[in-house]
């Protein structure tokens, strides 16, 4: 899988593209991580790469030229790739869209600065615009970096354990149950036994049971889209009734 990011600050990625899940990735070649600044698209001594907003108003606006550009050298390079924008005004992504995500072949991630990018810009040249939340970023390069990170994670062979990716939280339409470690004991809060016990059966019912609970307590829209099967229904009535016990 091919990601090409167009950013101002392509140094922010550095750590992104040498460490952990990611790192490891692109490193192995499972995935590839290509960057371009807007700013070596310019032809002006200033290199410059935004303007003053039309109509006024505070901050500035990425200019269309750079850009248009940048996206232009990006697309030659990754012909297969679809162009995405990171804004508050995209599609909010949950697992289900990381998932449509990683199964394309690459995307050209666009991240933007200021106030954000002229208007025409989006209209002429993204393909696809995507916001990770309901909240405003001085960047794009952080949503940029959390798309890819959720995604990769998904590729064959970028978890150590396979299990892990299944196990996340969302992946099953789930919130994540608890996870415990050494020591056993800790200013007198115990592991809970079951964890402890080797019966790996009854620690997959606990497991399923205490992220059926969870997303009841925290999230029980989740469990009205997801729907239950009559053994999950079950696992649920026993939480909520020791909940309520
Ligand atoms: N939430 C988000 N999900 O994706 N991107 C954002 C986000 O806040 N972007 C900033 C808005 C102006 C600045 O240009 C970058």
């Amino acid at each position: 899988m091919r990601f090409d990011v167009i950013t101002l600050f392509p140094e922010m990625f550095g750590t992104f593209a040498e460490q952990g899940v990611t790192g490891r990735a692109l490193t192995r070649g499972l995935a590839e991580l290509q960057l371009w600044n807007p700013r070596d698209f310019t032809h002006d001594v200033h290199r410059t790469v935004d303007d003053r907003p039309y109509g006024g108003g505070p901050g500035m606006v990425m200019k269309v030229e750079p850009l248009r550009a940048a996206i232009a050298a990006a697309r030659a390079a990754a012909p297969a790739s679809r162009v995405a924008y990171l804004s508050p005004q995209g599609r909010v992504l949950d697992q289900a869209a990381m998932i449509e995500i990683a199964a394309q072949p690459g995307w050209i991630l666009l991240a933007g600065r200021y106030e954000g990018v002229d208007e025409r810009l989006i209209e002429g040249h993204v393909d696809e615009e995507w916001s990770i939340g309901d909240y405003v970023l001085s960047g794009g390069e952080l949503p940029a970096m959390v798309v890819m990170d959720a995604a990769i994670r998904l590729l064959p062979g970028a978890l150590g354990h396979a299990d892990s990716a299944r196990q996340d939280s969302h992946m099953d339409g789930l919130l994540d149950c608890p996870h415990y470690t050494r020591p056993e004991r800790i200013d007198g809060e115990e592991v809970p036994a079951v964890l402890v016990g080797g019966d790996h059966r009854a620690i997959e019912r606990w497991r399923l049971r205490q992220a059926l609970g969870r997303t009841w307590l925290r999230r029980p829209e989740m469990l009205e889209r997801r729907g239950l099967s009559a053994d999950e229904q079950a696992l649920l009535d026993d939480f909520v009734r020791a909940h309520h016990a």
